[in-house]
Protein backbone atom coordinates (compact mmCIF):
# COMPACT_ATOMS: atom_id res chain seq x y z
CA UNK A 1 0.00 0.00 0.00
CA UNK A 2 1.22 3.69 -0.75
CA UNK A 3 1.40 6.61 1.50
CA UNK A 4 -1.11 8.17 -0.08
CA UNK A 5 -3.63 5.27 0.06
CA UNK A 6 -2.65 3.99 3.36
CA UNK A 7 -3.83 7.08 5.14
CA UNK A 8 -0.38 7.94 7.27
CA UNK A 9 -1.42 10.98 8.11
CA UNK A 10 -4.20 9.54 10.77
CA UNK A 11 -1.20 9.09 12.63
CA UNK A 12 1.39 11.64 12.68
CA UNK A 13 0.30 14.75 14.62
CA UNK A 14 3.01 17.22 16.82
CA UNK A 15 -0.13 17.29 19.61
CA UNK A 16 1.46 14.79 22.32
CA UNK A 17 -2.21 14.32 23.16
CA UNK A 18 -3.49 12.83 19.68
CA UNK A 19 -4.24 8.55 19.99
CA UNK A 20 -1.54 7.45 18.07
CA UNK A 21 1.27 9.51 20.12
CA UNK A 22 -0.44 8.73 23.14
CA UNK A 23 -1.16 5.02 22.90
CA UNK A 24 2.90 4.48 22.29
CA UNK A 25 3.62 6.64 25.79
CA UNK A 26 0.87 4.56 27.81
CA UNK A 27 1.97 1.49 27.44
CA UNK A 28 5.49 2.85 27.74
CA UNK A 29 4.40 3.46 31.47
CA UNK A 30 2.09 0.72 31.33
CA UNK A 31 5.13 -1.61 31.30
CA UNK A 32 6.98 -0.40 34.25
CA UNK A 33 3.79 -1.43 35.88
CA UNK A 34 4.15 -4.73 35.05
CA UNK A 35 0.77 -4.35 32.88
CA UNK A 36 1.59 -5.05 29.83
CA UNK A 37 5.18 -6.90 29.57
CA UNK A 38 5.80 -9.86 27.29
CA UNK A 39 3.49 -8.66 24.34
CA UNK A 40 0.41 -9.15 26.27
CA UNK A 41 -1.90 -6.32 27.06
CA UNK A 42 -2.41 -2.95 25.50
CA UNK A 43 -4.66 0.27 25.10
CA UNK A 44 -6.86 1.52 22.60
CA UNK A 45 -8.53 5.17 21.96
CA UNK A 46 -11.53 6.25 20.78
CA UNK A 47 -12.01 9.95 18.70
CA UNK A 48 -15.71 10.53 18.14
CA UNK A 49 -15.77 7.18 14.93
CA UNK A 50 -12.04 6.97 14.59
CA UNK A 51 -10.82 4.21 16.84
CA UNK A 52 -6.78 4.02 17.32
CA UNK A 53 -5.01 0.38 18.45
CA UNK A 54 -1.72 -1.65 18.43
CA UNK A 55 -0.50 -4.60 16.26
CA UNK A 56 -0.51 -7.92 17.80
CA UNK A 57 2.33 -9.56 19.72
CA UNK A 58 4.66 -6.57 19.27
CA UNK A 59 6.41 -5.09 22.65
CA UNK A 60 3.87 -3.09 23.78
CA UNK A 61 6.72 -0.89 25.21
CA UNK A 62 8.35 -0.21 21.89
CA UNK A 63 5.90 1.04 19.62
CA UNK A 64 5.49 3.65 17.57
CA UNK A 65 2.79 5.80 16.54
CA UNK A 66 3.80 4.56 12.71
CA UNK A 67 2.47 1.35 14.28
CA UNK A 68 -1.05 2.29 14.94
CA UNK A 69 -3.91 0.72 13.15
CA UNK A 70 -7.07 3.21 12.56
CA UNK A 71 -10.82 1.69 12.43
CA UNK A 72 -13.83 3.44 11.63
CA UNK A 73 -16.22 2.28 14.27
CA UNK A 74 -19.45 2.86 12.66
CA UNK A 75 -18.17 0.91 9.62
CA UNK A 76 -17.34 -2.30 11.40
CA UNK A 77 -20.55 -4.43 11.39
CA UNK A 78 -19.16 -7.50 10.55
CA UNK A 79 -16.37 -8.32 12.53
CA UNK A 80 -15.02 -10.89 10.68
CA UNK A 81 -14.65 -8.44 7.66
CA UNK A 82 -13.21 -5.39 9.90
CA UNK A 83 -11.90 -2.93 7.43
CA UNK A 84 -9.12 -0.66 8.56
CA UNK A 85 -8.53 3.07 7.69
CA UNK A 86 -5.00 2.62 8.26
CA UNK A 87 -2.59 -0.84 8.64
CA UNK A 88 1.03 -0.62 9.50
CA UNK A 89 2.88 -3.02 6.63
CA UNK A 90 3.47 -6.62 8.31
CA UNK A 91 1.56 -6.75 10.87
CA UNK A 92 -1.83 -7.62 12.02
CA UNK A 93 -4.26 -5.71 14.49
CA UNK A 94 -4.32 -6.61 18.30
CA UNK A 95 -6.46 -10.13 19.10
CA UNK A 96 -7.71 -7.66 21.83
CA UNK A 97 -10.04 -5.69 19.04
CA UNK A 98 -13.30 -6.55 19.49
CA UNK A 99 -12.95 -6.48 23.25
CA UNK A 100 -11.98 -2.58 22.72
CA UNK A 101 -14.76 -2.46 20.32
CA UNK A 102 -17.34 -3.55 22.72
CA UNK A 103 -16.17 -0.89 25.44
CA UNK A 104 -16.67 1.75 22.52
CA UNK A 105 -19.94 0.88 21.45
CA UNK A 106 -21.40 -0.84 24.27
CA UNK A 107 -20.53 2.19 26.79
CA UNK A 108 -19.45 5.08 24.40
CA UNK A 109 -16.01 5.18 26.24
CA UNK A 110 -13.11 6.93 25.08
CA UNK A 111 -10.44 4.05 25.91
CA UNK A 112 -10.08 0.58 27.01
CA UNK A 113 -7.21 -0.55 28.06
CA UNK A 114 -6.52 -4.43 29.21
CA UNK A 115 -4.00 -5.44 31.52
CA UNK A 116 -2.33 -8.94 32.69
CA UNK A 117 -1.32 -7.62 36.19
CA UNK A 118 -0.40 -10.36 38.12
CA UNK A 119 -2.73 -8.74 41.33
CA UNK A 120 -5.49 -8.99 38.85
CA UNK A 121 -4.97 -12.49 37.77
CA UNK A 122 -4.21 -13.48 41.81
CA UNK A 123 -7.39 -11.63 42.36
CA UNK A 124 -9.81 -14.15 40.41
CA UNK A 125 -7.05 -17.01 41.59
CA UNK A 126 -8.22 -16.10 44.80
CA UNK A 127 -11.98 -15.89 44.03
CA UNK A 128 -12.06 -19.87 42.26
CA UNK A 129 -12.41 -20.94 45.78
CA UNK A 130 -15.09 -18.61 46.92
CA UNK A 131 -19.44 -19.44 47.02
CA UNK A 132 -19.33 -16.80 43.45
CA UNK A 133 -16.13 -17.26 42.04
CA UNK A 134 -17.15 -14.47 39.09
CA UNK A 135 -17.65 -11.57 41.40
CA UNK A 136 -14.94 -9.49 42.79
CA UNK A 137 -16.33 -7.27 45.47
CA UNK A 138 -14.73 -5.08 48.12
CA UNK A 139 -16.31 -1.92 50.56
CA UNK A 140 -14.59 0.64 52.99
CA UNK A 141 -11.64 1.36 51.25
CA UNK A 142 -11.15 5.18 50.09
CA UNK A 143 -9.24 4.36 46.96
CA UNK A 144 -13.20 3.06 45.97
CA UNK A 145 -13.64 6.91 45.39
CA UNK A 146 -12.01 6.44 42.24
CA UNK A 147 -14.82 4.48 39.99
CA UNK A 148 -17.35 6.45 38.59
CA UNK A 149 -21.06 5.28 39.88
CA UNK A 150 -21.86 4.01 36.44
CA UNK A 151 -22.98 4.46 32.52
CA UNK A 152 -24.72 7.06 32.01
CA UNK A 153 -24.46 8.24 35.78
CA UNK A 154 -23.15 11.09 37.52
CA UNK A 155 -20.50 11.56 40.24
CA UNK A 156 -18.50 8.92 41.77
CA UNK A 157 -18.35 5.78 44.25
CA UNK A 158 -18.52 6.65 47.89
CA UNK A 159 -15.91 5.00 50.31
CA UNK A 160 -19.03 2.67 51.78
CA UNK A 161 -19.87 1.83 48.48
CA UNK A 162 -19.30 -1.81 47.27
CA UNK A 163 -17.20 -1.62 44.04
CA UNK A 164 -18.53 -5.03 41.63
CA UNK A 165 -16.35 -6.06 39.05
CA UNK A 166 -17.26 -9.29 37.34
CA UNK A 167 -15.08 -12.04 36.18
CA UNK A 168 -15.52 -14.31 33.21
CA UNK A 169 -13.68 -17.39 32.31
CA UNK A 170 -10.41 -17.38 29.76
CA UNK A 171 -10.62 -19.06 26.14
CA UNK A 172 -7.58 -20.25 23.85
CA UNK A 173 -8.07 -17.22 22.14
CA UNK A 174 -8.26 -13.22 23.54
CA UNK A 175 -11.14 -12.35 20.53
CA UNK A 176 -13.23 -15.76 22.03
CA UNK A 177 -13.57 -13.53 24.91
CA UNK A 178 -16.09 -11.02 23.57
CA UNK A 179 -18.75 -12.79 23.96
CA UNK A 180 -18.99 -13.47 27.51
CA UNK A 181 -17.18 -9.88 28.08
CA UNK A 182 -20.63 -8.26 26.41
CA UNK A 183 -23.10 -10.30 28.95
CA UNK A 184 -21.00 -9.61 32.01
CA UNK A 185 -21.25 -5.71 30.53
CA UNK A 186 -25.08 -6.65 30.46
CA UNK A 187 -25.42 -8.33 33.57
CA UNK A 188 -23.17 -5.25 35.53
CA UNK A 189 -24.49 -2.23 33.03
CA UNK A 190 -22.23 0.25 35.81
CA UNK A 191 -19.27 -1.78 35.75
CA UNK A 192 -16.15 -0.25 34.27
CA UNK A 193 -14.26 -3.34 33.97
CA UNK A 194 -14.11 -6.99 33.51
CA UNK A 195 -11.63 -9.64 35.08
CA UNK A 196 -10.77 -12.52 33.06
CA UNK A 197 -9.45 -15.59 34.76
CA UNK A 198 -5.66 -16.55 34.83
CA UNK A 199 -5.27 -14.08 31.91
CA UNK A 200 -5.74 -10.19 33.33
CA UNK A 201 -8.74 -7.63 33.41
CA UNK A 202 -10.61 -5.17 30.80
CA UNK A 203 -10.81 -1.25 32.23
CA UNK A 204 -12.29 1.55 29.97
CA UNK A 205 -13.70 5.30 30.95
CA UNK A 206 -15.08 7.89 29.09
CA UNK A 207 -12.15 9.84 28.58
CA UNK A 208 -8.23 8.62 28.40
CA UNK A 209 -8.09 10.58 31.75
CA UNK A 210 -10.88 8.57 33.59
CA UNK A 211 -10.02 5.26 31.86
CA UNK A 212 -6.22 5.76 33.10
CA UNK A 213 -6.98 6.33 36.73
CA UNK A 214 -9.94 3.79 37.06
CA UNK A 215 -7.37 0.82 35.65
CA UNK A 216 -4.65 2.81 38.49
CA UNK A 217 -7.20 2.46 41.24
CA UNK A 218 -8.10 -0.94 40.76
CA UNK A 219 -5.11 -2.07 40.43
CA UNK A 220 -4.37 -0.60 43.65
CA UNK A 221 -7.22 -2.12 45.12
CA UNK A 222 -6.34 -5.71 43.61
CA UNK A 223 -3.34 -5.62 45.26
CA UNK A 224 -4.47 -4.42 48.10
CA UNK A 225 -7.33 -7.14 48.34
CA UNK A 226 -4.65 -9.91 47.81
CA UNK A 227 -2.38 -8.98 50.90
CA UNK A 228 -5.82 -8.49 52.85
CA UNK A 229 -6.19 -12.50 52.19
CA UNK A 230 -2.88 -12.88 53.08
CA UNK A 231 -3.69 -11.30 56.52
CA UNK A 232 -7.10 -12.92 56.62
CA UNK A 233 -8.80 -9.64 56.38
CA UNK A 234 -12.29 -9.58 54.34
CA UNK A 235 -12.94 -7.73 51.38
CA UNK A 236 -16.52 -6.64 52.42
CA UNK A 237 -16.99 -5.02 55.90
CA UNK A 238 -19.99 -3.87 57.59
CA UNK A 239 -18.69 -0.31 58.77
CA UNK A 240 -20.83 2.03 58.48
C1 LIG B 1 1.43 -13.09 25.67
S1 LIG B 1 0.10 -12.15 25.14
C2 LIG B 1 -1.19 -13.20 24.52
C3 LIG B 1 -2.33 -12.42 23.88
C4 LIG B 1 -2.96 -11.48 24.86
O1 LIG B 1 -3.53 -11.92 25.87
C5 LIG B 1 -2.90 -10.04 24.72
O2 LIG B 1 -3.44 -9.32 25.52
C6 LIG B 1 -2.16 -9.39 23.61
O3 LIG B 1 -2.77 -9.52 22.42
P1 LIG B 1 -2.19 -8.72 21.14
O4 LIG B 1 -2.87 -9.36 19.98
O5 LIG B 1 -2.53 -7.27 21.34
O6 LIG B 1 -0.70 -8.91 21.14
ZN1 LIG C 1 -4.55 -10.36 27.10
Amino acid sequence: MTESNNNDHLVKSDDSQHPANLIPELCKKFWTLGWVTGTGGGASIRDDDLVYLAPSGVQKELMKPEDIYVLELSKQLDPKQRIYLRSPPSLKPSQCTPLFIAAFTKRGAGCCIHTHSQWAVLVTLLLESQSNKNLFEINNIEQIKGFGKGYQKQGALGYHDTLRIPVIENTPHEEDLTESLEVAMDKYPDTYAVLVRRHGVYVWGETVHKAKTQCESLDYLFQLAVEMKKLGLPWLSDIA
